[in-house]
């Protein structure tokens, strides 16, 4: 086994309270394999099984080259450049900055509660994921946030991974798209003086597996130059962003044949990533719902999440976000996707200057009227 197509992870012990499965406090239902009826939310690949092993192979092709610019760009320019999509993007999504008086509007009387997704929104999407760190000035931003909101950051990430790139310690993490949540003691001046901490990792039982299926896929997948195996603790990434085209449906044949002995996975795909996780009913949508909950915020009426990502499997957060009826869900993208997020910012830098509007509108907000 080489470290060449190794991407880090850390491991960290946590005193705190555990949550191994969401107890009769939080009261969602236990959890269930995909096997067990569960309509999968994120967009998988074509299941590993009932198809011919070409057809899935063919399939699996199909959606990585469809998640690749140069055909990305067939179906959908950039909005700013597209004389057709353009108008259209930003006419059914128009830009949070634009709308930031309808959406802090809309906040008024309710305690917003921010949900940041990490890579492509708090970070430039960049070749090798070790080093996608975030600028100073997002972090002092974030910081900013974090006084006046419950902030929480949701990632895909090993929360360890993601902790060490943020490095703010009164946030809320989220990592493994939602599959490992920690809530600090202290997380913010709402919480209860004597409230714990809270460790939530509803798909701890598939450690091993996860493990096993890690050292499977960085044995199977190192002839392929370029190709990287993530270690995302509860789930796991193989980058192919540094992979010559030619031989993406070789990483993907490989990936197959990998996964298709663990029908307890599932595969999906993220920006030149193949995500491989359990299929269990847990994603970035309930992790949302978990956090609220357990910063009490259980009446609609109080709480306005306002939650920015740009990945596919945050497409789970904005669901739930439009089925319950408020906050704001804002995607991160130049092009026109599909999404039910409401608003859209093109990049990383416009999700700043929305996040330090809104530190700003609140500070003012408090110096206007302290007890608000
Ligand atoms: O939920 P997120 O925080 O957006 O995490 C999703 C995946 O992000 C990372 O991969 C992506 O960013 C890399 C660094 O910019 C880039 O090289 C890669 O192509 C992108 O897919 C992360 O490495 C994955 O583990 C996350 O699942």
């Amino acid at each position: 086994m080489t470290n060449q197509n190794v991407v880090a992870s850390e491991t960290m012990a946590l005193a705190v309270t555990t949550v191994a499965n969401p107890s009769p406090i939080f009261p969602y239902p236990q959890l269930n394999d995909c096997s067990s009826g569960f309509a999968v939310r994120t967009k998988c690949l074509p299941q590993l099984d009932h198809e011919s092993k070409d057809g899935r192979v063919n399939a699996w092709l199909e959606s990585l080259k469809a998640s690749s610019p140069t055909h990305a760009k067939a179906a959908a320019k950039p909005a700013a450049t597209h004389p057709e999509a353009g108008p259209f993007w930003t006419t059914t999504h128009p830009s949070a900055l634009d709308m930031f008086g309808e959406i802090t509007g809309a906040s008024v009387g309710k305690q917003i509660v921010m949900f940041l997704d990490y890579d492509g929104t708090l970070s430039p999407i960049v070749d090798d994921p070790n080093r996608a760190f975030m600028s100073v000035e997002m972090r002092d931003t974030v910081r900013d946030v974090a006084k006046y909101f419950p902030t929480a950051i949701v990632s895909g990430r090993c929360r360890h991974k993601v902790y060490s790139f943020v490095r703010l310690a009164e946030l809320c993490y989220a990592g493994s798209h939602g599959m490992d949540i920690k809530i600090p003691a202290k997380g913010h001046i709402l919480m209860k003086a004597n409230a714990k901490a809270v460790l939530c990792q509803p798909a701890s039982k598939y450690l091993p597996m996860i493990d096993k299926v890690y050292r499977a896929l960085l044995e199977t997948t190192k002839s392929i130059p370029g190709a990287k195996v993530e270690n995302n603790k509860f789930c796991l990434s193989v980058h192919f962003r540094c992979v010559n085209k030619k031989r993406w449906s070789t990483l993907a044949d490989q990936v197959r044949s990998v996964v298709e002995a663990y029908p307890k996975l599932k595969v999906s795909i993220g920006r030149k990533v193949l995500e491989i996780r359990p299929s269990i009913k847990w994603d970035k949508g309930k992790a949302l719902e978990f956090l609220l909950e357990s910063l009490g915020f259980t009446n609609c009426k109080d709480v306005f999440p306002v939650y920015i990502g740009d990945d596919r499997t945050d497409e789970d957060a904005f669901k739930v976000l439009r089925s319950r009826g408020h906050g704001s869900a804002i995607l991160v993208s130049k092009m026109p996707k599909e999404t039910d997020a409401s608003y859209s910012l093109q990049e990383p830098s416009e999700v700043m200057d929305f996040l330090q509007r809104l530190v700003e509108w609140k500070r003012r907000s408090v110096e206007a009227c302290p007890k608000v």
